[in-house]
């Protein structure tokens, strides 16, 4: 979680001097770059002085652009969810690093709009059926768990304004990991829980989330669904695999593997169950990009067994996810990075938002409580779009 810690100056400068505060990163955005916002700092990239090849090893193409780039040089970029797709990695033309964005105590409550159409893929009923398909497939199958995801394509009256959006998703989460990354297909815009792995000189980090209910505006009831979900076998179960998954991708890279208990992690619409893994790098060639790779896709975004639930996936999920579930981050010529699940994100063209969630489902998960989740992981994105998401995800069946 802190590998931009060490990143206090700026790297190369195209006018912004000195150390930057976080929230001017954000206004100095524009459309094409890159934006990475934690609270271990934010980073701004803008231009692209190389593009990294296509290769089937990604951790290959960042090395191979690297070592073509001037000293000093950095990765940033998205990895797809599929194997085999193109990843959309570049070495740009100048880094801002600054510290973690400045939150406005009392932000200034934007009016509400409503889009101009909408149209959700697949619907809800839809949904349902697919999540009842999964659990089907898991009683004759190995299948033990599977990601299913759903789209919500909402058009705007104006273009969306993408600093702005950042701004938006960072005020009402100041400690996600706020990002935008220009994949060539629309820029992919959001604000994830989920680190991924980082890797900071000798450690690495990576904090699997998964196990989910939605919060509620009445703090005690708010409190309630907290200790439900800490007490729930079926999302300790759902999230005990990723976190196992997790910890024994990172061992044979680490020594002193460190695996927390699950506890609860709470972002602005939910709670999770989150498991912090620390260990000591053993080989110091091997890069943040090679332990992501080494990573992906967790189960908490694809499932267990990986092969089955792949299939699971194509088979049932009706539309490509491109880089949403996948990775965002960078990479340094020393391997140092930090990788971020890419999920409660959208991908932006124009005046319109292809808005993706997800939501891992068990033995004993429900269709109905699965559609309900991934509803609430929009609402963040839509209120960030200053859309009014109650009437809109109503309609949106
Ligand atoms: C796939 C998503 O969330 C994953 C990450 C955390 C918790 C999850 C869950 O509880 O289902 C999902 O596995 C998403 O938000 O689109």
């Amino acid at each position: 979680m802190a590998a931009t810690e060490q990143l206090g100056s700026i790297v190369d400068s195209t006018g912004l001097a000195g150390r930057t505060a976080g929230s001017e990163l954000v206004a100095a955005y524009r459309p094409g770059s890159f934006f990475l916002a934690s609270r271990a700092g934010t980073l701004l990239a803008h231009g692209v002085a190389h593009r990294a090849p296509d290769a089937a090893d990604p951790a290959e193409a960042v090395r191979a652009v690297l070592a073509a780039a001037r000293p000093g040089s950095v990765v940033v970029g998205a990895l797809p969810f599929a194997p085999g797709a193109p990843a959309s990695l570049v070495v740009p033309e100048a880094v801002h690093h600054g510290p973690p964005p400045v939150v406005t105590p009392n932000p200034v409550p934007r009016p509400r709009r409503r889009p101009l159409a909408m149209r959700a893929v697949p619907g809800q009923q839809v949904y349902a059926d697919g999540v009842r398909a999964a659990l089907e497939l898991m009683r004759g199958t190995e299948l033990a768990k599977v990601v299913l995801a759903r789209a919500l394509e909402v058009t705007s009256g104006e273009p969306v304004n993408l600093a702005e959006l950042l701004g938006s998703l960072i005020e009402l989460d100041p400690v996600g990991y706020t990002f935008a990354v220009d994949t060539g297909q629309g820029t992919l815009v959001g604000s994830s829980p989920e680190l991924l792995v980082s890797r900071k000189g000798g450690t690495v980090f990576a904090n699997p989330l998964a196990g989910t209910l939605p919060r509620d505006r009445d703090p005690v009831v708010d409190g309630q669904r907290a200790t439900r979900l800490l007490g729930s076998a079926k999302d300790r179960l759902e999230h005990g695999l990723v976190a196992e998954a997790v910890a024994e991708g990172l061992r044979p890279f680490v020594r002193k593997l460190e695996v927390s208990e699950p506890e609860l992690l709470p972002t602005t619409a939910l709670w999770h169950l989150s498991t912090r893994i620390t260990g000591e790098l053993t080989d110091p060639d091997v890069s943040s990009v090679d332990l992501a790779r080494a990573l992906h896709p967790t189960p908490a975004v694809c499932g267990t067994p990986v092969a089955s639930a792949r299939a699971a996936i194509a088979d049932i999920e009706s539309f490509d996810r491109g880089f949403y579930t996948g990775a965002v981050g960078w990479c340094d010529e020393h391997g140092d990075g930090e990788w971020v699940v890419a999920i409660r994100c959208g991908l932006v063209d124009a005046n319109t938002v292809r808005l993706f969630a997800g939501a891992g489902i068990v033995p004993g998960s429900r269709p109905a409580d699965e559609v309900a989740e991934t509803s609430a992981k929009f609402r963040p994105l839509l209120t960030a779009l200053g859309f009014a998401h109650e009437e809109l995800d109503g309609g949106a069946r």
